[in-house]
């Protein structure tokens, strides 16, 4: 049972699943794994949004290709919408390069008001796109709403993945399900040769995700398609699951959907940090 003095964890309304997407360290492609499984899920017939949480560099509007304003109709803020998937960012709010520098309460209580007063309407899953790391955001996010499982990405590198078991541990210790992790940057093939070349090492997230017992959810290569993509706003699942280069977050979000449709997942765990 949560302690008394412990906020309950309201639902969204409208929201089935509420999926994190967690890294330990910054830069492992963590934004790059949420917008792309957003638009697999929505390819895959899910209705979809993608809540930016990484307040201080939200980078969720260059990389879906978007930069309009929300507007707010009777105090409901609606979400833009672009290749199919609803979305809410500070970067919508706070344009351009211009740094925002706010401290934790500030950030708790926006982060609440994009999860609960955005008009997300009916989703089968709300994913949200964590700050990278377990500080404020993260933790705030995690005890105030339901999550139903957490995905962590990490490269293979020994660096990255000693931040990722952070990451994994923060999620188990406050008792949110582990829907698994996601080795990205796991290789590159060396264009015209075809040769294989393991950047940061090889089969580190794989090993992590035994040693740990959690899923392991799948390798992305390193792809210069999947960074163009990105910087152009039209990320690689947009080619479709039939296109090779974006065959791997396809099995991902079938993963995902499989997870979270089997049932005991839906119901939000209870919540505990001093366990
Ligand atoms: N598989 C990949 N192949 C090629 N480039 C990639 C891949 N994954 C990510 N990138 C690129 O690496 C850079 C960092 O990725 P991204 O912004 O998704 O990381 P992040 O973990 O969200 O970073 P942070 O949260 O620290 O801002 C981006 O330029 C992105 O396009």
């Amino acid at each position: 049972m949560p302690p008394q003095n412990e906020p309950p964890k309201m639902p969204i309304d409208g929201v089935r699943n509420l999926i994190t997407i967690g890294s330990g360290k910054g830069g492992v492609g963590k934004t790059t794994v949420s917008v792309n499984l957003a638009i697999a899920l929505a390819r895959l017939g899910q209705k979809v949004g993608l809540l930016d949480a990484d307040v201080y560099g939200p980078n969720v509007p260059l990389m879906m290709g978007i930069h309009d304003t929300p507007y707010a109709v009777e105090n409901r803020i609606q979400p833009l919408e672009q290749h199919g998937v609803k979305l809410m960012s500070m970067g919508f709010l706070n344009p351009g390069d211009k740094p925002l520098i706010w401290r934790g309460p500030m950030l708790h209580s926006v982060m609440q008001q994009f999860m609960r007063q955005v008009d997300w309407g009916e989703l089968d899953f709300l994913l949200i796109d964590l700050p990278p790391g377990t500080g404020d955001v993260a933790l705030s996010l995690i005890q105030t709403a339901p999550i139903t499982g957490a995905i962590v990405v990490s490269t293979p590198s020994e660096v990255a993945l000693e931040d990722g078991r952070k990451a994994v541990l923060m999620f188990r210790q406050v008792k949110v399900e582990l829907l698994g992790l996601v080795e990205n940057m796991s290789y590159l093939i060396v264009p015209g040769t075809g040769q294989k070349v393991d950047i940061f090492g090889e089969g580190g997230g794989r090993r992590t995700a035994e040693a740990m017992d959690i899923p392991f959810l799948g390798e992305l290569p390193l792809n210069p398609q999947v960074r163009i993509g990105g910087d152009t706003g039209r990320p690689i699942a947009l080619m479709g699951e039939q296109e090779p280069q974006a065959e791997g977050f396809y099995a991902i979000a079938k993963q995902v959907i499989a997870r979270c449709s089997a049932g005991p997942l839906r119901k939000a765990p209870s919540f505990s940090i001093e366990d």
